[in-house]
């Protein structure tokens, strides 16, 4: 019996050794942890995180300038305030890799598409010829618009009765109708079970990530494989995209070099980037896939921030107007004209800057050592991530912080800060779209499209909060960050500008 106490003992004492190696041999050790650090207690930090991650990101970012916070399979070091941002965009793509942190935080080939991580053809043409050409698809953009706002928001017979919308979904089913548009053209972009695929898909996504990161490294592979949500949308899609990519082949054969004659859009584009690379064109039905994946959920989200600040604070109704029916009705409905809506672009700035679409940006996977300026050594494979959070509530960069002042960004603007105060711009103080090389290429499609629909609702609808409601509260789930899914009351707009 005694013996035995003993083997017990000894057994402990050998597992609080290897306990005490492992946590020892922690190569992020140096870094401060918000929450325990140690090996499964780390766990609580991590279940704190997913519930919590404002308060815990707040916490870092207030105390250090570097710090670490627990996910379920990994560390990941945080940087604090502007300048560490500037810092992190400079790392080179030698150093940190921004497609590896993607991949290492949505498990790409299980969750998004097999094909794209290696083949990400996409961002040269959003960078590129989609970037370049936001003027000609403009009136596309518009035409859908005006297509899909009284479609998915019939409003009541009686012109003064209101309507509650769940502003989330409503936005996001419009956001899908006008982006497709651009990406697949008509008829598919009202296609509504194409469409159904694509809000499953995307909803997906998030499912099977959280899944994989609960299953041990090596079975991951295993795991992804079995998992049939990201297989099932790229049937589907390729069943509606397929006979597409193949008519435009068809097509670019029969005219040759005769580039007046090719279509040109954001399909023709893909294909011809794939054909560059020397890939099968069925790659462009997951590219297809991906550019949803980015375009609409962010683009989504971040307008449905900029109607609970409108429909919060309706005092600022009748400025907007009156700034987009002035310019409207001077340049009609071009990209010229929604460059010149200074105010909602002010609006809608200032709601991304305090909503947004996560805690955290920039993300990167060290691929080779680095050290920081402070000093702090980062090993390959650490995931490093700037503060967005801290950074866009911070007194040093932003008066008054907390607080919604839609216009902070259109008054600097009319005093001289013309072009780095617009929404599309990022700097090392605004950092929703990420910052440097990487920073979101679709940027500037979206801020087009999204201040358009925010023109259109201005000029058609009156909004508010239900009786009682105030500005809803942020979902956070980690630290992705998105909008509740409360209804706004809508109805046709009653009055004019006067
Ligand atoms: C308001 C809407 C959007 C937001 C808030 C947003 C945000 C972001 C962020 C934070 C990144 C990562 C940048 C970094 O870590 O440095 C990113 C990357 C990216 N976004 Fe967006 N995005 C939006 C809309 C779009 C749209 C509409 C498209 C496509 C048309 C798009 C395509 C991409 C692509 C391709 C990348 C990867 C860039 C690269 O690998 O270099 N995004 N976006």
């Amino acid at each position: 019996m005694e013996d035995r106490v003993q083997y017990v003992y000894a057994l402990l004492g050998l597992l609080a050794s290897f306990y005490f190696i492992y946590w020892k041999a922690d190569p992020l050790r140096h870094i401060p942890a918000i929450g325990p650090s140690a090996p499964i207690l780390s766990y609580l930090g991590a279940y704190k995180y997913y519930h919590n991650a404002q308060e815990v990101l707040l916490e870092g970012y207030n105390k250090y300038k570097v710090f670490r916070v627990s996910m379920l399979d990994r560390w990941v070091v945080v940087v604090s305030g502007a300048d560490m941002n500037e810092e992190l965009r400079k790392v080179p793509d030698t150093h940190v890799s921004f497609v590896e942190a993607v991949d290492d935080f949505t498990y790409m080939k299980y969750t998004v598409a097999p094909d794209v991580i290696e083949h990400p053809l996409h961002i040269p043409v959003v960078r590129g010829q989609l970037t370049r050409n936001l003027g000609l698809i403009f009136p596309d953009v518009v035409d859908e618009m005006e297509v899909a706002f009284p479609e998915v928001m019939p409003m009541p017979t009686q012109d003064d009765e209101w309507a509650a919308f769940p502003v989330r979904d409503t936005m996001a089913a419009i956001v899908s109708r006008i982006s497709n548009r651009v990406f697949v053209g008509l008829p598919l972009c009202r296609d509504p079970k194409f469409l159904d695929t694509l809000v499953e898909y995307a909803l997906s996504v998030a499912k099977a990530r959280d899944i994989l990161s609960v299953v041990p490294g090596l079975l991951k592979g295993i795991a992804g494989n079995l998992l049939p949500w990201s297989k099932r949308a790229i049937r589907h899609a390729t069943a509606y995209v397929e006979p597409m990519i193949q008519e435009r082949l068809q097509n670019m054969q029969n005219v040759g070099d005769d580039d007046a004659k090719k279509p040109y859009d954001y399909l023709t584009w893909l294909i011809e980037e794939t054909q560059k690379a020397k890939q099968d064109p069925s790659l462009v039905i997951q590219l297809i896939l991906l550019s949803n994946f980015a375009a609409i959920h962010t683009s989504s989200n971040s307008i449905t921030h900029s109607l609970f600040n409108l429909a919060a604070h309706t005092e600022y109704m009748q400025p907007l107007r009156e700034e987009v029916e002035a310019v409207i009705q001077e340049h009609g409905w071009t990209k010229n004209a929604i460059d010149k809506m200074w105010k909602l672009d002010s609006f809608m700035r200032e709601s991304q800057r305090l909503g947004g679409i996560a805690g955290i940006s920039v993300m990167r996977k060290v691929v080779q050592d680095i050290t920081l300026s402070d000093g702090t050594y980062l090993p390959r494979g650490t995931m490093i991530v700037a503060a967005s959070l801290g950074t866009h509530t911070d007194e040093k960069y932003y008066k008054n912080a907390e607080a919604f002042e839609p216009f902070r960004f259109s008054e600097m603007r009319m005093e001289g800060d013309a072009v780095r105060k617009q929404y599309v711009n990022t700097s090392k103080e605004f950092i929703p779209f990420g910052h440097g090389k990487h920073a979101c290429p679709g940027r500037f499609f979206a801020v087009n499209e999204l201040k358009a629909m925010m023109a259109y609702i201005v000029l058609h609808y009156d909004v508010k909060l239900e009786e009682g409601v105030s500005r809803p509260e942020n979902v956070w789930v980690w630290h992705d960050v998105a909008p509740a899914d409360t209804k706004v009351l809508f109805r046709k707009r009653q009055s004019k500008v006067e």
